[in-house]
């Protein structure tokens, strides 16, 4: 059914190369020939962290399939217990001034590509989903999710701040109030409680009937006209993207001096030997 890499990812681009990253292939897409829905599986082991290559070719995946016209496209994990631990936090820590950067703006094409998408899109959560990885599967417009893992924005618990668009994304997800309190607590929701604030949809007994149940979700468009569809998403979703594609530079110096703060790095430090002290 489902024919793997049909739709080739490109190799990472010549402006990637001259940071000495290898091609490696960080994602896999494969194409339903009956129904044209794509999955878009992250392979990036151990937990799928987001660096610049898988970044970057999430975003060319993603417009590929814009460019092909697919019918739908579900967003899963490799990994049997992560969908993706959020921001590679290597790409923050002692960063190379130029590559951060790159880092930050590839992060924020991500976002506008996944958020404005004209296809249906769905995440099929099947593992922890922290940080980064609650901003992906709130970018799409369904999500299912597996039990027993955690999904949320928990970057106040590291002492950092979310970015308005991350706000902004669960504010149109779960509403102000929860979203409020979700965000000042940094709280980390279980699939149970992530289904009663409406942060996840549906919860499915195993990753093939996450992606069955996907599928299902992505089968009632095939009744709708597409532009119509596509135009009431981006009625809902657009001021956002536009407000992000305004501030990109400012969002970026912002990123940047909180980045290269001391008190960020000695933080980041930190969390990085407790999540290593986690497993000793
Ligand atoms: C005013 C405007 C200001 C604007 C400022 C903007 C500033 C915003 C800046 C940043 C925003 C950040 C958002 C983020 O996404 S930060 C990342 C947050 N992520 C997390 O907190 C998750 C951390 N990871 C975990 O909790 C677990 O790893 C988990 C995902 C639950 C999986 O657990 P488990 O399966 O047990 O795996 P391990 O913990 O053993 O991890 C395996 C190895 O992977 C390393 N790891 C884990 N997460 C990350 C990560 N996010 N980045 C890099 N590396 C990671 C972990 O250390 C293990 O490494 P090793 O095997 O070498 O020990």
């Amino acid at each position: 059914m489902y024919s793997r890499t049909m739709l080739k990812v490109r190799t990472l681009s010549n402006n990637l190369k001259m940071y000495g990253s290898t091609s490696s292939n960080f994602v896999n897409v494969s194409v339903n020939d009956k129904s044209g829905v794509a999955i878009v599986t992250m392979q990036r082991e151990p937990v799928n962290s987001l660096n610049l290559e898988l970044i970057t070719q999430l975003k060319t995946a993603l417009s590929d399939l814009e460019r092909n016209k697919c019918r739908g496209m579900i967003l899963t994990s490799a990994s049997k217990s992560v969908f993706s631990a959020g921001l590679d936090i290597m790409e923050m820590y002692k960063p190379n001034q130029e590559r951060v950067r790159n880092f930050w703006l590839s992060l924020q094409d991500l976002w506008m590509t996944l958020y404005g998408c004209s296809y249906p899109s769905v995440a099929a959560i099947n593992g922890h989903s922290p940080a980064g990885g609650c901003l992906l599967s709130m970018s799409c417009e369904y999500r299912i999710m597996l039990p027993n893992f955690t999904i949320g924005l928990n970057e106040t618990k590291l002492g950092i701040i979310a970015p308005s668009w991350f706000v902004a994304t669960m504010k149109n997800t779960i509403g102000f109030r929860k979203a409020e309190m979700a965000l000042t607590l940094g709280f980390l929701f279980t699939t149970e409680e992530a289904l009663k604030v409406g942060l996840i949809d549906e919860v499915a007994s195993s990753k093939e009937d996450a992606i069955a149940k996907a599928d299902k979700f992505i089968g009632q468009f095939a009744k709708i006209p597409p532009q119509p569809r596509t135009i009431s998403k981006l009625m809902l979703r657009s001021k956002d993207i536009e407000t992000l594609r305004k501030t990109k530079e400012q969002d970026l110096q912002a990123f940047l001096q909180v980045v290269n703060d001391p008190k960020t790095q000695k933080g980041l430090e930190l969390y990085l030997e407790s999540l290593k002290q986690r497993k000793a």
